[in-house]
């Protein structure tokens, strides 16, 4: 039995609903949002599959689950250049579904941007434990730099660290064969731009994240130990502290069961550390 709670059900956590409702992930869901017009349709709208399904919309639930996603709060518009633009836009809906999380025992998966800090917050100022609280962003980095790289004919296994913002680190080190700067670059710049080609044309990323993060909700049901990208607390690994990036992790039904330090090149080294310096930084103007 696996109950999920998904905090701000519009877009992203709409459609992580719906799939972890017609995909079986979750025996029990709550939906909680500010607009309780629009969670009482989602939960409409699930139920019309006509899926024997438990759903409530009342935010009394929202602690009791055993996975709670957090995806409440504003999206990037054309206007808005990054993600760490949204810092203090987001940090209201933060605080307000955090007061639904004290002494909660279940796992947290945080979507809302900016992303890495916004998991940090939920960690520092609510005392979640480290291990289970989850960044989503990795995942869908990956897969996206997977897609630069079959455009580029590289082969390999692709993997993006660092920042789920400006400060990606796609790991090139652990292809079949060298990379050149330039060409690293180049692929960079096209995945730092990659999502708000979608957000130009449809208003919003929806299908990629909300598949990424139903397979995340998924291994954490499942007990995978699975080792994925996430966003992870940083307590000395990669010899960073005080903020959350994007690392290799075993997940499974507890959180975070290992974080994995792989060694990186030159080049992924110096960018990790640009991130961990960006994403420190966002992390204290949250505090101020
Ligand atoms: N980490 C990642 O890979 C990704 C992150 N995102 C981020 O996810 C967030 C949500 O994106 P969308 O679903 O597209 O936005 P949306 O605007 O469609 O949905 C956000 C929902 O949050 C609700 N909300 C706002 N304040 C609230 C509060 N205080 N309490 C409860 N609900 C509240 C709104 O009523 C709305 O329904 C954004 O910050 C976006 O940037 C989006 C895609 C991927
Ligand atoms: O780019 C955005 O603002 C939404 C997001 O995080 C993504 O799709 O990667």
């Amino acid at each position: 039995m696996t109950s999920l709670s998904v905090m701000g059900v519009g877009k992203i956590g709409g459609e992580v609903a719906y799939l972890a409702s017609v995909l079986g992930i979750a025996d029990e869901i709550c939906l909680y949002d500010i607009d309780t017009a629009l969670s009482r349709a989602q939960m409409l709208d699930i139920l019309h599959t006509g899926i024997d399904l438990s759903i409530s919309t009342d935010p009394e639930d929202i602690s009791g689950a055993d996975i709670a996603v957090f995806s409440a709060g504003m999206g990037r518009t054309p206007d808005v250049r990054t993600r760490a633009d949204l810092l203090m836009v987001n940090l209201p809906a933060v605080n307000e579904c955090a007061a639904f999380l004290e002494d909660y025992s279940g796992v947290l998966i945080t979507i809302t941007n900016p992303m890495d800090a916004n998991n940090y917050y939920f960690h520092h100022h609510c005392g979640i434990p480290r291990e289970r609280c989850i960044g989503f962003g990795g995942q869908l980095d990956t897969a996206r730099f997977g897609g630069y790289l079959t455009e580029y004919g590289i082969l390999g296994d692709a993997w993006v660290l660092g920042e789920h913002g400006e400060h990606q680190v796609p790991l090139f080190s652990c292809l079949s064969e060298d990379v050149p700067e330039g060409t690293r670059n180049e692929i960079l710049g096209k995945m730092r731009r990659s999502s708000m080609e979608v957000i130009r044309g449809k208003g919003g990323t929806v299908f990629g994240p909300a598949w990424h993060i139903a397979n995340l909700v998924r291994i954490v049901a499942e007990d995978a130990h699975a080792v994925v990208p996430v966003s992870c607390i940083l307590n000395g690994e990669y010899g960073v502290s005080g903020c959350s990036l994007g690392i290799p992790a075993r997940i499974g039904r507890r959180g975070i069961e290992e974080i994995i330090e792989w060694k990186l090149d030159e080049w992924e080294q110096a960018h990790f550390m640009e991130a961990a310096a960006a994403s420190c930084a966002l992390c204290r103007r949250a505090d101020e």
